[in-house]
């Protein structure tokens, strides 16, 4: 029989990691979902079949599973009152929240408990995300094939053994779609500026992307390789590109990153502050 997963929030994070269970044959019944407006729960329960509620002590009480999906501001709150339903059944605890430990969210929900740290992204949404895990000490290995097993039902997954490598999957994939939407966004710029049609510009610049990165996914050159191919020998490519290295474009990375890994250890500590 399917585990009961309990998705404590049912916003963006949630419903792309329930739609892309549902999708890949995950039975709907053994999914719930909670918030705090009944208005949001009223079409996922219609367009997904799973069961959805305002009471999150109600949802917990038969979950093997609980995937704490709420936004960090209002995670300690949300924990601190399910405390008594977390410590009756004793789940397994699956957190998206950026910059909350595995130590914080054990002590929230009353310590003692196994607990999963994720950080996925937004193309989850559309089943191809990139989330990083992390397991405590607590969590067996069925537990951790099963976390597997649903948050690659949304995309792929990495495990890193030390906690703190969270904050480099954060600067690489949790906040990295932003990168990409800005650099859509800088060549679709461009490509406007000299002169193509605004739709023409934004289908070129979307196309070529993709077109890049599933080339690299599938080649068996590594990108530095794939890059000088497109790099034709005093051709347009290699001025483009020194064009870029000679902004700077790598120190931009290097610095937009180590920004991005201080913020979450930052949010670890302001929110994790003990009362
Ligand atoms: N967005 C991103 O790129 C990423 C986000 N994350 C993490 O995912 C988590 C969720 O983010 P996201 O899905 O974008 O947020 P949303 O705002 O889309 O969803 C938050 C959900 O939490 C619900 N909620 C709030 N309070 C409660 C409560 N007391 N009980 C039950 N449910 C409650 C809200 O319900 P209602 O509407 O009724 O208030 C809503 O359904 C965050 O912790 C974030 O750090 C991680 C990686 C990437
Ligand atoms: O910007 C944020 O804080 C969240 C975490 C990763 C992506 N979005």
């Amino acid at each position: 029989m399917a585990s009961q997963v309990t998705f404590i929030g049912a916003g963006n994070m949630a419903s792309a990691i329930f739609g892309g269970m549902i999708d890949g044959g995950y039975p709907a019944d053994a999914i719930t979902a909670t918030a705090r407006d009944d208005n949001r729960l009223a079409p996922l329960r219609s367009r997904y079949g799973i069961h959805a509620t305002t009471d999150n002590d109600a949802a917990v009480a038969n979950a093997d599973v609980v995937v704490l999906a709420v936004k960090p501001q209002v995670m300690r709150a949300v924990c601190e009152a399910m405390r008594d339903a977390v410590q009756t059944r004793k789940p397994l605890i699956v957190s998206v929240a950026a910059g909350l430990t595995a130590e914080t969210l054990d002590d929230w929900l009353g310590g003692g408990l196994a607990v999963i740290r994720c950080m996925p992204n937004t193309p989850s949404l559309v089943g191809a995300g990139a989330s990083g895990l992390y397991a405590n000490a607590r969590v067996s290995d069925d537990q951790r094939s099963l976390a597997t097993t649903l948050l690659e039902a949304v995309g792929l997954v990495e495990w890193v053994d030390d906690e703190a490598l969270l904050e480099a999957v954060t600067a690489v994939s949790g906040s990295g779609p932003a990168y990409f939407f800005l650099i859509f966004e800088a060549l679709e710029d461009a490509g406007k500026r000299l002169g193509l049609p605004p739709q023409s510009a934004r289908r070129l610049a979307l196309q070529t992307a993709f077109g890049a990165a599933r080339m690299a996914q599938q080649s068996e050159f590594d990108p530095a390789q794939l890059k000088r191919n497109v790099m034709s020998p005093g051709g347009t490519t290699e001025r483009a590109i020194q064009s870029f290295e000679d902004g700077g474009l790598r120190q931009l990375f290097e610095n937009a990153t180590q920004a991005c890994a201080l913020r979450a250890r930052e949010m670890a500590e302001e929110l994790g502050k003990k009362s």
